[in-house]
């Protein structure tokens, strides 16, 4: 598999295969989210955009990163997700970094995004489609963030290579900055178990895929091949 690492601002053409990373926290949130019920996350422009769409329909859950704020209903805050019944909720989410980077690739004609929660599926999506180029946006720090590259390069020797073991790379992604700012309270919006939470290894079954629908950027949960299936592809 021919892997690029790329920062959002790096992306100077639309990319077939787009994997886009954000360990600390927006895909661990979204990946939660859908762990508490959510049926799909719009992925929104700005929180003006948020705010709207959540003006238009009442019934959906607007997150943001950084503080709580009047017309949110969330936090990106994996720990506090925890406590929150989402049932067939549509999320409307918008961060810093993470729905930033997935709005980058929207044109892509595959989109998932990823963090180590569902590291596995996305690496096992990759190895059923054959992807040959694959594109992973590294949401952080200017496409430098340790937890996203580590998770970026687990997904990506993953996808080649079953039996990559991931204990390296969570090393890597424990001891980044970002892992220090949320627990050290540097960052805001946090429940103390996030960082433990973030890197958990595959919690969840599912990949998820982020796709147009109607003008807005639908972020799914999607099945994973089973491995009879992966050989057969
Ligand atoms: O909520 C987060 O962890 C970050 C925002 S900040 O760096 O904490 O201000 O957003 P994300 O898009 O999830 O990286
Ligand atoms: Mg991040």
């Amino acid at each position: 598999m021919d892997a690029r690492f790329l920062g959002i601002a790096d992306l100077v053409e639309v990319p077939s295969v787009a994997v886009v990373v954000d360990v600390m926290r927006a895909f661990t949130v979204a990946a939660w989210a859908f762990g508490q019920g959510a049926e799909k996350i719009v992925l929104a422009e700005s929180l003006d955009e948020a705010l709207t769409l959540k003006a238009r329909h009442p019934d959906w859950a607007a997150l943001k990163d950084g503080p709580a704020e009047p017309g949110f209903d969330m936090v990106n805050s994996p720990g506090l997700l925890q406590s929150i019944d989402l049932g067939g909720r549509t999320v409307v989410q918008k961060t810093t970094a993470g729905t930033v980077g997935a709005l980058a690739v929207k044109e892509a004609s595959l989109v998932l995004c990823a963090s180590f929660v569902v590291a596995d599926a996305t690496a096992r999506v990759l190895r059923a489609r054959g992807s040959d180029g694959v594109t992973f946006v590294v949401t952080g720090e200017d496409g430098q963030a340790d937890e996203d590259l580590a998770c970026a390069h687990y997904i990506a020797g993953r996808a080649t290579e079953a039996g990559t073991d991931a204990a390296a790379f969570l090393r890597r992604a424990g001891a980044s900055r970002a892992a220090a700012e949320l627990a050290e309270g540097v960052r805001q919006g946090v429940h103390p178990d996030d960082v433990a939470l973030c890197l958990e290894l595959d919690r969840f079954p599912f990949a998820m895929r982020a796709a147009l629908e109607e003008s807005l950027m639908v972020l799914r949960p999607c099945a994973v091949p089973s491995l009879t299936d992966e050989v057969s592809i």
